[in-house]
Order: structure tokens, then sequence, then C-alpha cells
């Protein structure tokens, strides 16, 4: 199977992330930022969904027009960071219904540690976009795509902000099928397992915790 990666290269895109970056940047600029980049991730990530050819009749005459074929969406953002990006994707499918898987890294292991899981009932057949600002080790996003899957899900996509290629290898060692959609690959991780340079806890930085 082809390994996926699509980099999100929109000036936009790359401008915004700029500016999170910045360890000046603080928790309500930084909120706000991640919103706007899900939302601009959100329209690159759509492009390919289905149409279907349906009849309206404009103030002036009947015509064959285009709307979505009504593929069902879900997205599941790893709680916490993942939920900086919600909005700003609900905002582009405003009938996607919204999962939640909660995980976190324990520092010392690295290992991802599920304390929630609520679902919607369909996932089987759901699109679904698992979203996270961060893929590093690969761990969480791994671990809440197995959990999706273990509960039937079959058409499943990643989205972050910021990902290192450690992390995409352990997603596609553990899930090939999956397709990876980030805004830019790091240089790497640093000894804490922190992207280098990235832009620090995206939790922390979100929420304004330590
Ligand atoms: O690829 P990995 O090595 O698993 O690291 C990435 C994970 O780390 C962060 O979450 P964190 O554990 O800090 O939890 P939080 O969102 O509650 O802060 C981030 O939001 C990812 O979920
Ligand atoms: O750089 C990183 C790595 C994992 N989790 C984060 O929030 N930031
Ligand atoms: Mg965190």
């Amino acid at each position: 199977m082809v390994k996926k990666v699509h980099v999100l290269d929109h000036p936009l895109i790359q401008h915004k992330l700029t500016i999170i970056r910045d360890k000046n940047t603080g928790p309500k600029e930084f909120r706000e930022l991640v919103d706007e980049i899900s939302t601009l991730m959100a329209y690159e990530l759509t492009r390919n969904l289905a149409l279907q050819v349906v009849t309206i009749e404009t103030p002036i005459k009947k015509m064959n027009a285009k709307k979505l074929s009504g593929k069902k969406i879900g997205i599941v953002p790893i709680m916490r960071a993942g939920l900086g990006m919600v909005n700003g994707i609900t905002r582009m499918i405003p009938v996607a219904k919204v999962g939640h898987i909660g995980l976190y890294r324990d520092p010392e292991t690295l290992k991802a540690i599920e304390y929630y899981v609520k679902l919607p009932t369909d996932i089987q057949g759901r699109e679904l976009i698992v979203v996270d600002p961060m893929l590093a080790t690969g761990g969480s996003a791994s671990a809440a795509i197995q959990a999706l899957k273990d509960r039937g899900a079959v058409n499943i996509k990643f989205l972050c902000l910021i990902a290192v290629q450690e992390g995409i290898d352990a997603i596609h060692k553990d899930h090939p099928e999956v397709d990876i959609f980030t805004a830019s690959i790091d240089q790497g991780l640093n000894d804490k397992s922190y992207i280098i340079p990235g832009f620090g806890d995206a939790g922390d930085r979100l929420f304004g915790t330590k």
C-alpha cells in the first residue's frame, strides 16, 4: 500500500502556523489560530468529498446542481489538545458528528493512557477524521485509531498541525491504510519526545495549564 502523507502548504495555513509556533503568542491568540488553521485544513481535506447532482430551481430557471452526496462524517478529537481543532472543522462540516477519545502520554513511559471514549453509534458507516495538533512518537494517534478500529471503524484519516517522521512511520506501521494530513513535518524529537522545533505542549498552550 502506498504510504500517504499530505502536507497542507497553503500560505494562510503556513503563516498562521508560524504565529502559533512563537513562544510569545498567548493562549487567546493561540486558540483562535488553531481554530482558523483547522478550518483551512478541513477545506483542503474535504477536496475529494463525493458530490451528487440534484435538480433545483433558481429564481430564473430549473437547473441540475451539485450537492454533497451525504456521506456521513465523524470528527474524533484526541483530548485534550484535539478539542482545540473541533470547532474549526465543524464550521466547514456542520453535519459531522463528534466523538471523543481521551488519552494522555505518560511522561515517563511515553505510552498513551486511555481515560475516555465516547463515539457516535454508527462509526462503521462514517468517514472518521481523528484530530490532534501533535504527532510526535505516534503512540497516541496509533492508540486512538486502534480504539476506533476495535469498535468497527474502517474509514479513518488522521489530521494534525505538526508531525515528525517517527510518528508518521508509527501510524503507517500500525495502520498502513490511514492517510495523514499535516501542515508541517518537523525536524524530530528532543530527549523528552517533544517535537523540535514544534510549538511546545499543545494542550498546555491551548488551555493555559502547566
Ligand atoms: O505522538 P505522541 O508521542 O503520543 O504525542 C502526542 C500527544 O501528546 C499530546 O497530548 P498530551 O499527552 O500532552 O495530552 P493533553 O492533550 O491532555 O495535553 C498531543 O496532544 C498528542 O495527543
Ligand atoms: O511537542 C509535543 C509533543 C507531544 N505533545 C505535545 O503537546 N507537544
Ligand atoms: Mg499535553
